[in-house]
Protein backbone atom coordinates (compact mmCIF):
# COMPACT_ATOMS: atom_id res chain seq x y z
CA UNK A 1 0.00 0.00 0.00
CA UNK A 2 1.36 2.88 -1.14
CA UNK A 3 1.20 6.36 0.67
CA UNK A 4 -1.68 7.32 -2.01
CA UNK A 5 -3.45 3.68 -1.57
CA UNK A 6 -3.09 4.81 2.08
CA UNK A 7 -4.86 7.87 1.94
CA UNK A 8 -7.22 6.71 -0.26
CA UNK A 9 -8.24 3.68 1.31
CA UNK A 10 -8.51 5.51 4.89
CA UNK A 11 -10.69 8.20 3.28
CA UNK A 12 -13.02 5.64 2.17
CA UNK A 13 -13.63 5.32 5.44
CA UNK A 14 -14.27 8.19 6.49
CA UNK A 15 -11.02 9.55 7.98
CA UNK A 16 -9.43 11.84 6.20
CA UNK A 17 -5.53 12.97 6.36
CA UNK A 18 -3.98 16.55 5.76
CA UNK A 19 -0.85 17.05 4.55
CA UNK A 20 0.59 17.59 8.09
CA UNK A 21 -0.92 14.19 9.26
CA UNK A 22 0.90 12.42 6.06
CA UNK A 23 3.97 14.04 7.16
CA UNK A 24 4.14 12.88 10.68
CA UNK A 25 3.25 9.12 9.11
CA UNK A 26 6.20 9.53 6.78
CA UNK A 27 8.19 10.39 9.84
CA UNK A 28 6.97 7.97 11.76
CA UNK A 29 8.37 5.04 9.43
CA UNK A 30 11.43 6.84 8.81
CA UNK A 31 12.25 6.42 12.12
CA UNK A 32 10.81 2.91 12.72
CA UNK A 33 13.65 1.76 10.29
CA UNK A 34 16.46 4.09 11.45
CA UNK A 35 15.97 2.43 15.13
CA UNK A 36 15.07 -0.96 13.56
CA UNK A 37 18.81 -1.08 12.61
CA UNK A 38 19.74 -0.59 16.57
CA UNK A 39 16.95 -2.71 18.25
CA UNK A 40 14.44 -4.91 17.39
CA UNK A 41 10.96 -3.23 16.50
CA UNK A 42 9.53 -4.41 13.80
CA UNK A 43 9.82 -7.82 11.45
CA UNK A 44 7.69 -5.43 8.85
CA UNK A 45 10.58 -2.96 6.66
CA UNK A 46 9.71 -1.98 3.05
CA UNK A 47 7.46 1.04 3.12
CA UNK A 48 4.18 -0.37 1.31
CA UNK A 49 4.24 -3.19 3.85
CA UNK A 50 4.35 -0.66 6.87
CA UNK A 51 1.72 1.65 5.49
CA UNK A 52 -0.99 -1.73 5.27
CA UNK A 53 0.16 -3.97 8.23
CA UNK A 54 1.08 -1.24 10.59
CA UNK A 55 -0.81 2.23 9.69
CA UNK A 56 -4.15 0.58 8.28
CA UNK A 57 -3.77 -2.21 10.54
CA UNK A 58 -3.88 -0.08 13.43
CA UNK A 59 -6.17 2.76 12.34
CA UNK A 60 -8.35 -0.49 11.14
CA UNK A 61 -9.88 0.23 15.13
CA UNK A 62 -11.77 3.03 14.16
CA UNK A 63 -13.60 2.13 11.57
CA UNK A 64 -15.18 0.12 13.70
CA UNK A 65 -16.01 2.43 17.04
CA UNK A 66 -15.76 5.94 17.31
CA UNK A 67 -13.05 7.66 18.43
CA UNK A 68 -14.35 11.19 18.80
CA UNK A 69 -16.16 9.89 21.64
CA UNK A 70 -13.28 8.99 23.67
CA UNK A 71 -10.93 10.98 25.43
CA UNK A 72 -8.21 8.65 27.39
CA UNK A 73 -6.79 5.10 25.57
CA UNK A 74 -4.12 3.02 26.97
CA UNK A 75 -2.35 0.84 24.81
CA UNK A 76 -1.11 -2.26 26.68
CA UNK A 77 1.88 -3.82 24.78
CA UNK A 78 1.98 -1.28 22.42
CA UNK A 79 6.03 -2.53 20.89
CA UNK A 80 7.12 0.08 18.23
CA UNK A 81 3.62 2.28 18.91
CA UNK A 82 0.81 0.28 17.19
CA UNK A 83 -2.32 0.52 17.59
CA UNK A 84 -2.40 3.73 19.66
CA UNK A 85 0.23 5.89 17.71
CA UNK A 86 -1.35 5.65 14.20
CA UNK A 87 -4.60 6.28 16.11
CA UNK A 88 -3.29 9.62 17.83
CA UNK A 89 -2.23 10.85 14.76
CA UNK A 90 -5.52 10.61 13.56
CA UNK A 91 -7.34 11.57 16.11
CA UNK A 92 -4.82 14.49 17.90
CA UNK A 93 -7.31 15.43 21.19
CA UNK A 94 -6.63 11.70 22.44
CA UNK A 95 -4.90 11.77 25.58
CA UNK A 96 -2.75 8.23 25.06
CA UNK A 97 -0.50 6.15 27.41
CA UNK A 98 1.23 3.34 26.75
CA UNK A 99 2.83 0.51 28.59
CA UNK A 100 5.47 -2.00 27.57
CA UNK A 101 7.40 -4.17 29.30
CA UNK A 102 10.53 -3.34 27.33
CA UNK A 103 12.61 -0.16 28.04
CA UNK A 104 14.02 0.34 24.56
CA UNK A 105 10.94 0.63 23.29
CA UNK A 106 9.73 2.68 25.58
CA UNK A 107 12.67 5.31 24.34
CA UNK A 108 12.01 4.59 20.54
CA UNK A 109 8.46 5.74 21.42
CA UNK A 110 9.84 8.49 23.49
CA UNK A 111 11.76 10.06 21.05
CA UNK A 112 8.78 9.17 18.58
CA UNK A 113 6.46 11.59 20.02
CA UNK A 114 9.21 14.33 20.46
CA UNK A 115 9.38 14.28 16.52
CA UNK A 116 5.99 13.66 15.47
CA UNK A 117 5.28 16.67 18.34
CA UNK A 118 2.55 14.77 19.97
CA UNK A 119 0.74 16.36 22.77
CA UNK A 120 -0.48 14.11 26.02
CA UNK A 121 1.30 10.93 25.05
CA UNK A 122 2.06 9.19 28.33
CA UNK A 123 4.93 6.29 28.43
CA UNK A 124 5.26 3.60 31.27
CA UNK A 125 8.30 0.96 31.23
CA UNK A 126 5.97 -1.19 33.15
CA UNK A 127 4.71 -4.83 32.97
CA UNK A 128 0.89 -4.21 32.58
CA UNK A 129 0.18 -6.40 35.64
CA UNK A 130 2.09 -4.10 37.92
CA UNK A 131 0.56 -1.14 35.88
CA UNK A 132 -2.66 -2.32 36.96
CA UNK A 133 -2.43 -2.42 40.27
CA UNK A 134 -1.54 1.28 40.64
CA UNK A 135 -4.41 3.18 41.42
CA UNK A 136 -3.30 5.88 39.39
CA UNK A 137 -4.44 3.80 36.09
CA UNK A 138 -6.65 1.05 37.50
CA UNK A 139 -10.04 1.53 36.20
CA UNK A 140 -9.32 5.55 34.81
CA UNK A 141 -9.14 4.81 30.72
CA UNK A 142 -12.33 5.28 28.00
CA UNK A 143 -10.69 2.59 26.23
CA UNK A 144 -7.71 -0.14 26.12
CA UNK A 145 -6.32 -1.28 23.37
CA UNK A 146 -3.83 -4.14 22.44
CA UNK A 147 -3.02 -6.01 19.13
CA UNK A 148 -0.96 -9.02 19.21
CA UNK A 149 0.33 -9.27 22.87
CA UNK A 150 -1.18 -12.48 23.90
CA UNK A 151 -4.25 -14.89 23.77
CA UNK A 152 -7.47 -13.18 25.07
CA UNK A 153 -8.07 -15.04 28.26
CA UNK A 154 -4.78 -13.85 29.88
CA UNK A 155 -5.50 -10.11 27.81
CA UNK A 156 -8.22 -9.39 29.55
CA UNK A 157 -6.21 -10.17 32.68
CA UNK A 158 -4.17 -7.46 32.01
CA UNK A 159 -6.49 -4.68 30.23
CA UNK A 160 -9.90 -5.13 31.79
CA UNK A 161 -8.35 -3.85 35.33
CA UNK A 162 -7.84 -0.46 33.64
CA UNK A 163 -10.91 0.19 31.78
CA UNK A 164 -13.13 2.58 33.47
CA UNK A 165 -16.77 1.22 34.41
CA UNK A 166 -18.77 1.64 31.29
CA UNK A 167 -15.49 1.83 29.03
CA UNK A 168 -14.16 -0.53 26.24
CA UNK A 169 -11.57 -2.77 26.02
CA UNK A 170 -10.64 -3.09 22.18
CA UNK A 171 -8.75 -6.59 21.16
CA UNK A 172 -7.33 -6.71 17.16
CA UNK A 173 -6.33 -10.29 16.23
CA UNK A 174 -4.55 -11.57 13.36
CA UNK A 175 -6.76 -14.42 13.41
CA UNK A 176 -10.47 -15.07 13.95
CA UNK A 177 -10.12 -15.82 17.48
CA UNK A 178 -13.18 -17.46 18.48
CA UNK A 179 -11.02 -20.10 20.12
CA UNK A 180 -9.32 -17.80 22.19
CA UNK A 181 -12.89 -16.08 22.65
CA UNK A 182 -14.20 -19.50 24.33
CA UNK A 183 -11.16 -19.93 26.20
CA UNK A 184 -11.62 -16.46 27.69
CA UNK A 185 -15.13 -16.44 28.57
CA UNK A 186 -15.00 -17.42 32.10
CA UNK A 187 -12.24 -14.79 32.85
CA UNK A 188 -13.78 -11.89 30.92
CA UNK A 189 -17.06 -12.65 33.53
CA UNK A 190 -14.69 -12.57 36.47
CA UNK A 191 -12.96 -9.42 35.46
CA UNK A 192 -16.14 -7.37 34.72
CA UNK A 193 -16.36 -7.24 30.98
CA UNK A 194 -18.67 -8.89 28.04
CA UNK A 195 -18.55 -8.71 24.24
CA UNK A 196 -20.55 -6.36 22.60
CA UNK A 197 -19.20 -6.78 18.83
CA UNK A 198 -16.89 -8.70 16.90
CA UNK A 199 -15.60 -7.83 13.39
CA UNK A 200 -13.71 -9.54 11.15
CA UNK A 201 -12.29 -8.15 7.73
CA UNK A 202 -9.56 -8.87 4.97
CA UNK A 203 -6.74 -6.12 4.87
CA UNK A 204 -6.75 -4.74 1.69
CA UNK A 205 -4.55 -5.70 -1.53
CA UNK A 206 -2.80 -9.36 0.76
CA UNK A 207 -6.32 -10.30 1.95
CA UNK A 208 -5.60 -11.75 5.45
CA UNK A 209 -7.36 -12.01 7.99
CA UNK A 210 -8.36 -9.89 10.89
CA UNK A 211 -10.41 -9.35 13.63
CA UNK A 212 -11.57 -6.38 16.18
CA UNK A 213 -13.33 -7.81 19.60
CA UNK A 214 -15.08 -4.98 21.51
CA UNK A 215 -15.84 -5.69 25.08
CA UNK A 216 -17.93 -3.35 27.56
CA UNK A 217 -16.98 -2.71 30.92
CA UNK A 218 -19.85 -3.67 33.42
CA UNK A 219 -18.76 -3.65 36.68
CA UNK A 220 -15.41 -3.25 38.51
CA UNK A 221 -12.49 -5.46 39.09
CA UNK A 222 -11.87 -7.54 41.90
CA UNK A 223 -9.09 -5.86 43.61
CA UNK A 224 -6.68 -9.20 43.20
CA UNK A 225 -6.45 -8.59 39.29
CA UNK A 226 -4.06 -8.61 37.59
CA UNK A 227 -2.16 -10.70 39.19
CA UNK A 228 1.68 -10.22 39.97
CA UNK A 229 4.12 -10.50 36.79
CA UNK A 230 5.02 -14.09 35.35
CA UNK A 231 1.27 -15.70 36.80
CA UNK A 232 -0.99 -14.82 34.01
CA UNK A 233 0.82 -16.76 31.58
CA UNK A 234 1.50 -19.49 32.95
CA UNK A 235 -2.33 -19.90 34.34
CA UNK A 236 -4.96 -17.65 32.75
CA UNK A 237 -8.15 -17.60 34.47
CA UNK A 238 -9.92 -20.87 33.38
C1 LIG B 1 4.39 -8.86 19.71
S1 LIG B 1 4.66 -7.28 20.36
C2 LIG B 1 3.29 -6.40 19.69
C3 LIG B 1 3.54 -4.94 19.66
C4 LIG B 1 2.42 -4.09 19.07
N1 LIG B 1 1.22 -4.13 19.88
C5 LIG B 1 2.11 -4.45 17.64
O1 LIG B 1 0.96 -4.77 17.35
O2 LIG B 1 3.02 -4.42 16.80
C6 LIG B 1 4.18 -7.45 22.07
C7 LIG B 1 4.62 -6.29 22.94
O3 LIG B 1 4.01 -6.46 24.22
C8 LIG B 1 4.95 -6.21 25.23
N2 LIG B 1 4.52 -7.01 26.39
C9 LIG B 1 4.39 -8.37 26.45
N3 LIG B 1 3.92 -8.73 27.67
C10 LIG B 1 3.75 -7.58 28.38
C11 LIG B 1 3.31 -7.28 29.70
N4 LIG B 1 2.95 -8.27 30.53
N5 LIG B 1 3.25 -6.00 30.11
C12 LIG B 1 3.63 -5.00 29.25
N6 LIG B 1 4.07 -5.22 28.00
C13 LIG B 1 4.13 -6.48 27.57
C14 LIG B 1 6.30 -6.62 24.62
O4 LIG B 1 7.39 -5.96 25.24
C15 LIG B 1 6.12 -6.20 23.17
O5 LIG B 1 6.55 -4.87 22.95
Amino acid sequence: MNEEQFVQALKEQGIELSEGQLKQFHTYFELLIEWNEKMNLTAITDQPSVYLKHFYDSISAAFYMDFNKVQSICDVGAGAGFPSIPIKICFPHLHVTIVDSLNKRIQFLTHLSEQLHLDHVEFVHSRAEDFGQNPKYRERFDLVTARAVARLSVLSELCIPLVKNNGQFVAMKAASGDEEMKDAKKALTILGAKLVDKHSFLLPIEDSERSIFIFNKTKNTPKKYPRKPGVPNKTPIQ
